[in-house]
């Protein structure tokens, strides 16, 4: 490690989440986090985290930059052990933006972003660097710059991409969320995890987003709704069959439960492409749904509900884009 025993964080995406893990890695780790539409109000008064864990009110100064060539100036000559990339997983962006902070050889790239297919384009551009993929379960939102509201939720499933590679770096960063006070959980396999999720954002995400509606609102709109709700839900479990992460209907009537259990609860989610759409942000929409779309039709599985929504999704997206 870089500073005697303390690693070396730069986050990249100083958002919902990555400002909750940017405060839990401060306990453990030296930290830098790029901020871009919040930087002179976290630079000037830090960030606010309301947790429904970790407590209210929660004040911190972190070291803030504008981009990573300035956190690699900064870095001197002691290079990042870990740059973490809460950013939305919008393809073909970010390893380009965070180039100037990864040492080759050195740097660990932790993914902490929803999705499937999203790793590739690390292993591509960093290909003597470590990529650590992370599933997250997080509920938090920024909203004013600079306070952040968060759940009852907190935990991390980390594995290593491939999973061919060394399970060190993923293992040791594991480590460090655990010493920092977070829940994190090391897998052999991350990739079942990450379908595992995927069962809730592919399903819920576009549906919420596209209509503007939480998700109970969505299963309380008419009778149809929970039915056809499982039967999307069983389009990418059986993408996911196909594709090697095996996933039972039991398992997925569980994820689909969750919403329904919070219906007279008035506890109504709304996920985060839906606060993306309201908020005139683009949606991680190939992240979530156009990769299993597509690793679905090409192993012949029918899925003409997700495909519907895909579509449905890539044309909101790109109508924001042109705002
Ligand atoms: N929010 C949630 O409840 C959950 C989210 N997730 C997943 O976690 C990931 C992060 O989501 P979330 O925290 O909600 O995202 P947010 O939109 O809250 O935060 C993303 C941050 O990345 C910043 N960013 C984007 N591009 C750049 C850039 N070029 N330079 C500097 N900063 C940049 C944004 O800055 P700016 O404000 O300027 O755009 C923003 O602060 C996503 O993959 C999401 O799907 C998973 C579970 C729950
Ligand atoms: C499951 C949920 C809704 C919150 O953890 C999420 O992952 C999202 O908002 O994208």
């Amino acid at each position: 490690m870089s500073s005697g025993t303390r690693p070396k964080v730069l986050l990249f995406g100083a958002g919902g989440v990555g400002t909750v893990y940017l405060w839990l890695l401060s306990k453990a780790a030296d930290t830098t986090a790029v901020c871009r539409s919040n930087f002179y109000v976290v630079k000037r008064d830090g960030f606010i985290i309301n947790s429904s864990i970790f407590g209210q009110g929660l004040h911190f100064k972190p070291e803030v930059v504008r981009d990573c060539e300035e956190a690699a100036s900064k870095a001197a000559s002691v290079p990042y052990d870990y740059v973490v990339v809460c950013s939305k997983a919008i393809p073909g962006i970010v390893p380009n933006l965070i180039a100037p902070a990864v040492t080759p050889g050195k740097t660990a790239i932790v993914l902490v972003q929803n999705g499937v297919g999203i790793e590739q384009e690390y292993t591509d551009a960093f290909d003597s660097n470590p990529i650590i993929s992370a599933v997250v379960y997080l509920p938090a939102t920024q909203r004013p710059a600079g306070v952040i509201a968060h759940g009852e939720v907190e935990k991390l499933q980390l594995g290593s991409y491939p999973t061919s590679a060394s399970q060190i770096p993923a293992r040791a960063f594991t480590e460090l969320i655990r010493a920092a006070g977070g829940t994190a959980e090391f897998h052999d396999d991350i990739q079942p995890r990450r379908w595992f999720k995927l069962l809730i954002n592919a399903s819920w995400n576009p549906i919420c987003g596209l209509t503007l509606s939480k998700d109970t609102d969505i299963l309380e709109s008419c009778d149809e709704a929970g039915a056809v709700l499982l039967a999307v839900m069983m389009e990418i479990r059986d993408i996911a069959n196909a594709n090697g992460c095996a996933m039972t209907k039991e398992e997925v009537e569980y994820q689909l439960s969750r919403a329904q259990a919070r219906i007279p609860l008035n506890a109504g989610i709304e996920p985060s492409m839906l606060q993306d759409v309201q908020a005139g942000r683009r949606i991680e929409v190939e992240a979530i749904v156009g990769n299993a779309v597509r690793m679905g039709k090409a192993k012949g599985v029918q899925c003409d509900r997700l495909e519907m929504l895909y579509v449905l999704a890539k044309a909101l997206d790109l109508q924001i884009g042109r705002r």
